[in-house]
């Protein structure tokens, strides 16, 4: 069993159990529900800021603790400050350590685009992203059907929501895309093996559909290689353990922006 399985497995029981402890009529009457959302878009290709999705993340099933003891709300407004197109916050908890109460944290402290970092296996954690607060959710190819794919990105849409496909090869890229996408990723990372190599992101770029926006995830951790994915076609980079190994995740980030600015 890989551990995309196993994540996959938990996460069907979490859903079960979410949906009995709080159903889907009481997720839209939360408060949150009718947030407008802002458009993953319109920040990305906003030249003002950098194209980083700078992602809050505790501990991961390849690197084990990555950063126990920062604080959600300081941290994504400290990236948000140092230039952040978009936040990403992971709701996992068994295997990444974050917590659904993150992603309302982040949203109170933030007014900028914010994924919800999780496996979308149901419906209802579609409708639970948005009653967090979530302004955009994450739809993995390699373990959703291109029906699964199809009806959560609608479901998405409906709620004015903005969906980023996540892919990792070439067959995942042409059996997933469907209309009600904004972005797709390229994951540099293979979920079963936890390899990393940047050079996914350069085989796939041009074989990405021009109507959407083009994100390059994983293993990013030098501004050259930022610069060399933006030329390549890429307008966004999602960044998690870069900055959040460091003991003050908000300050790396500040650093590497300046960097980038040079
Ligand atoms: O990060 C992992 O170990 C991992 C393992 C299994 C499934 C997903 C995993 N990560 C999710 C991500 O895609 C990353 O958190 C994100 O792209 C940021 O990556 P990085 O900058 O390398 O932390």
């Amino acid at each position: 069993m890989t551990i995309l399985d196993k994540i996959v497995l938990k996460k069907r029981d979490e859903v079960s159990k979410a949906r009995l402890r709080v159903p889907v009529s009481r997720l839209e009457e939360g408060e949150l529900f009718q947030h407008a959302c802002y458009s993953m878009r319109d920040f990305m290709l906003d030249t003002s800021r950098t194209g980083i999705i700078a992602e809050f993340k505790r501990a991961s099933p390849s690197k084990g603790i990555i950063n126990n003891r920062a604080d959600v709300a300081k941290v994504t407004q400290e990236y948000a400050g140092a230039g952040a197109s978009a936040l990403s916050v992971l709701t996992d908890n068994e295997f990444f350590g974050g917590k659904k109460r993150d992603l309302v944290e982040a949203r109170g402290a933030n007014a900028i685009p914010l994924l919800r970092k999780d496996f979308m296996i149901d419906e209802y954690q579609v409708v639970e992203a948005r009653a967090l607060g979530a302004d955009i959710i994450l739809l993995i190819a390699a373990i959703l059907t291109p029906a699964e794919i199809a009806k959560f990105a609608r479901l998405a849409k409906s709620l004015g929501m903005n969906v980023l496909l996540e892919v990792h090869n070439r067959e995942e890229l042409d059996r997933s895309i469907c209309e009600d996408l904004d972005a797709i990723g390229v994951n540099n990372r293979n979920l079963a093996d936890f390899s990393v190599d940047i050079k996914h992101s350069y085989d796939l770029v041009e074989a990405i559909p021009g109507q959407f926006l083009k994100i390059s995830e994983s293993g990013i951790s030098d501004v050259q290689t930022i610069r060399d994915l933006k030329s390549a076609g890429f307008n966004g980079f999602l960044i998690g353990e870069n900055f959040m190994k460091q003991e003050d995740p908000g300050a790396a980030m500040a650093d590497f922006v300046e960097q980038l600015k040079k």
